[in-house]
């Protein structure tokens, strides 16, 4: 348990957070004090902190928090912001978090909406909505490592939101801060000015107190409409279990009150404010808000709310113009089944919660005769899969088995009869058992993305050699400094997904980093392969892969599969095949496994336990021509 101390119109408040139940926010007892008022929009600050991974925006978050009065300062609250359990373990943020804060600067006071938001490559879609409802941005580069991939990224992002950049140096405490370097670096990569860019360290909060006036004196209040109809940009939603859907607000116009009717855009059906707050961030109940502020809002447990949304007052027909969010792009998906088939109606409640507070990840029933009813789940990247289980299991207490993850692919297919029937010419692919016959396959198309690496010099020829190897095509590269190099390439999802980032750093010694946008889906030679037991499919093990990797991936999953495989009854043959031809082939031996044969039948008990045991075992396996495979089989034998 974490406890919040805060200042509200000078009245402490004391409130806890439970850090493993994300959002469950104490609700406060309603005050009695002059913050219904809605504040003058020319006083409003919205803005973020974007960075590379473990620049230091929590800890900068943190000590904005102090300066404002939310936490007491040195105080051991470290991360306010990092409220789920998983977020704290790991050390990275996977929720975009908001924090409402009073500043007073040259006798007037502001109302600062602070967005902390994630650092990961597969959290980009969080950083895209939370950026989204503000005009500005604290750019942090740590000044030891320099400009990193993904300050490149968020840099392309602030810049494509025509937001205001304030370019911050954090950790200037460290011994080996380099600040002019990295000044130079902002200058090269970016052509910053280095005159505009400061220096603070978020640990010690030297500096903090001068990057607040920039943000006010910097970051531009936001342009809306305070006496048009009221209208609202959901940017978050979360689950309470007794008020239903709560929504992170953005207003763009007009005015809320408790108790007034609204509606939603998607729908037609009219629902009554229930609960407004701002949180800070914790909640602070309100009685009105007006345009321009970042607030919680829910209409009670049939209110609804979903992100991307907007709420609306009942006379707002003008619609048309929001803020639009790309539509999220899952780059990885993968099988997700209940250990039990007895646990199947509690996963699915599960998955069905998270899904509502993780709206990125895409979720469809799927069934498996080796893992029964389970779903299809389309995340962002791997880093957000495993998240997505660790939450599930952390927070929901629910159990989940994951296959190997695989990328999605399009296809084009030809003949009217197969068009009607996959409704349109052109497919997306999540599973390769949804291919039809590779005659009705006019064209196949695999999806592609830009990677921008930032290395040292000296491991240049190995980032080089990596990239080729995973059938990557360059695209000029630049100079960060004399010492580091921008390169990028375009490479297949596939080969990105499964250990890429980790096979960079360690042939780079941990020193290149990587991040990488979307490129869309491109033709590409790619072919089904399948796995024969005996001569039959195992509908499971099937695989879209590259020409060019065929062979190597046939003998790669056969020779696997002989590993994993327990020697039968009968000899089996494990067979890669492409419309008939083999590429590869395992043979494993027959062999019967008597799991009593060390205990000479000597004590009957304790030979009947192990019997028993066996059998259990037996009955999770799936039976292929009467081979038995293990579950796990199918789990780790496409994992690298
Ligand atoms: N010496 C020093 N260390 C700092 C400073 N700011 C942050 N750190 C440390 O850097 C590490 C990463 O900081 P975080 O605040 O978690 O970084 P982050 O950017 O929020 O990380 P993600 O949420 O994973 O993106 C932590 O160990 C911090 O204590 C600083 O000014 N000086």
């Amino acid at each position: 348990m974490v406890t919040l101390i805060s200042s509200i119109n000078g009245i402490k408040n004391y409130c806890s957070f439970n850090s493993t139940k994300l959002y469950q926010r104490v609700f406060i007892k309603r005050t009695s004090s002059s913050n219904t008022k809605i504040p003058d929009v020319k006083r409003i600050r919205n803005f973020s902190i974007v960075a590379h991974v473990d620049h230091g925006k929590s800890t900068l978050a943190d000590r904005l928090l102090e300066i404002t009065g939310v936490i007491k300062p040195g105080t051991e609250h470290a991360q306010v912001l990092d409220q789920l359990q998983v977020e704290r373990e790991r050390g990275i943020t996977v929720k975009a978090v908001t924090a409402s804060l009073n500043y007073t600067h040259n006798n007037e006071q502001y109302l600062l909406n602070l967005i902390d938001t994630p650092g990961h490559v597969d959290f980009a879609n969080e950083v895209v909505r939370s950026v989204s409802a503000c005009q500005g941005v604290i750019m942090l580069v740590d000044a030891n490592e320099g400009v990193q991939a993904q300050t490149v990224a968020v840099h392309s992002l602030a810049k494509r939101n025509n937001l205001l950049i304030i370019p911050t140096l954090n950790k200037v405490d460290l011994p080996r801060a380099n600040p002019d370097k990295v000044k130079s670096q902002l200058k090269t990569v970016f052509d910053i000015d280095p005159a505009t860019v400061l220096s603070i360290s978020a640990k010690k909060g030297w500096g903090v107190e001068e990057l607040l006036q920039a943000v006010i004196t910097r970051i531009p209040p936001p342009i809306v409409k305070l006496d048009d109809h009221f209208k609202a940009h959901i940017i978050d939603t979360w689950h309470d279990k007794y008020r239903g859907v709560l929504c992170l607000a953005y207003i763009h116009s007009g005015k809320v009150r408790i108790g007034q009717t609204v509606k939603w855009r998607s729908g037609s059906k009219q629902h009554t404010v229930k609960f407004l707050a701002l949180l800070r961030p914790q909640e602070e109940p309100i009685e009105e808000a007006g345009a321009g502020q970042v607030i919680m809002v829910g209409c009670g447990p049939k209110g609804g709310g979903s992100v991307g949304d907007q709420l609306l007052s009942i006379d707002c027909a003008d619609t048309g113009d929001a803020i639009t969010v790309a539509p999220v792009r899952h780059m990885v998906y993968a099988g997700v089944f209940p250990a039990d088939q007895s646990q199947h109606t509690q996963l699915s409640d599960a998955i069905k919660k998270l899904a509502l507070n993780d709206s990125a990840v895409s979720v469809t029933p799927d069934s498996s005769p080796a893992l029964g009813q389970g779903w299809r789940v389309g995340f962002l990247g791997l880093l957000h899969l495993d998240v997505f289980t660790q939450r599930l299991l952390q927070e929901y207490k629910a159990e989940a088995i994951l296959t190997a993850p695989s990328v999605p692919y399009k296809i084009k297919v030809k003949g009217s009869k197969i068009i009607k029937q996959y409704k349109g010419e052109e497919v997306i692919i999540t599973n390769p058992l949804q291919l039809p016959d590779a005659n009705n396959i006019a064209e196949y198309y695999e999806p592609l993305v830009i990677g921008t690496i930032i290395t040292p010099v000296e491991y240049i020829g190995a980032v080089t050699s990596l990239c080729i190897d995973r059938r990557g095509t360059p695209l000029p590269s630049n100079a960060v400094d004399d010492r580091m190099t921008m390169l990028q390439y375009i490479l297949p999802l596939s080969e990105v997904v499964v250990d890429f980032h980790d096979t960079l750093k360690s042939i780079t010694s941990g020193f290149a980093s990587f991040d990488y946008q979307d490129y869309g889906f491109h033709p590409s030679p790619l072919i089904r392969m399948d796995i024969l037991l005996n001569g039959v499919l195992v509908e499971e093990l099937s695989t879209i892969v590259h020409v060019s990797r065929l062979e190597y991936n046939a003998r790669r999953l056969t020779e696997k599969l002989k590993e994993m495989i327990p020697r039968q009854m009968v000899q089996v043959a494990v067979q890669a095949v492409v419309g008939g031809k083999v590429y590869a082939r395992e043979t494993i031996k027959a062999y019967r496994k008597d799991v009593t044969a060390k205990l000479y039948g000597g004590d009957v008990t304790r030979r009947k336990k192990l019997l028993k045991q066996q059998a259990e075992g037996k009955k999770k396996m799936r039976s292929v021509a009467n081979i038995k495979i293990p579950r796990n089989t199918f789990i780790d034998v496409l994992k690298k």
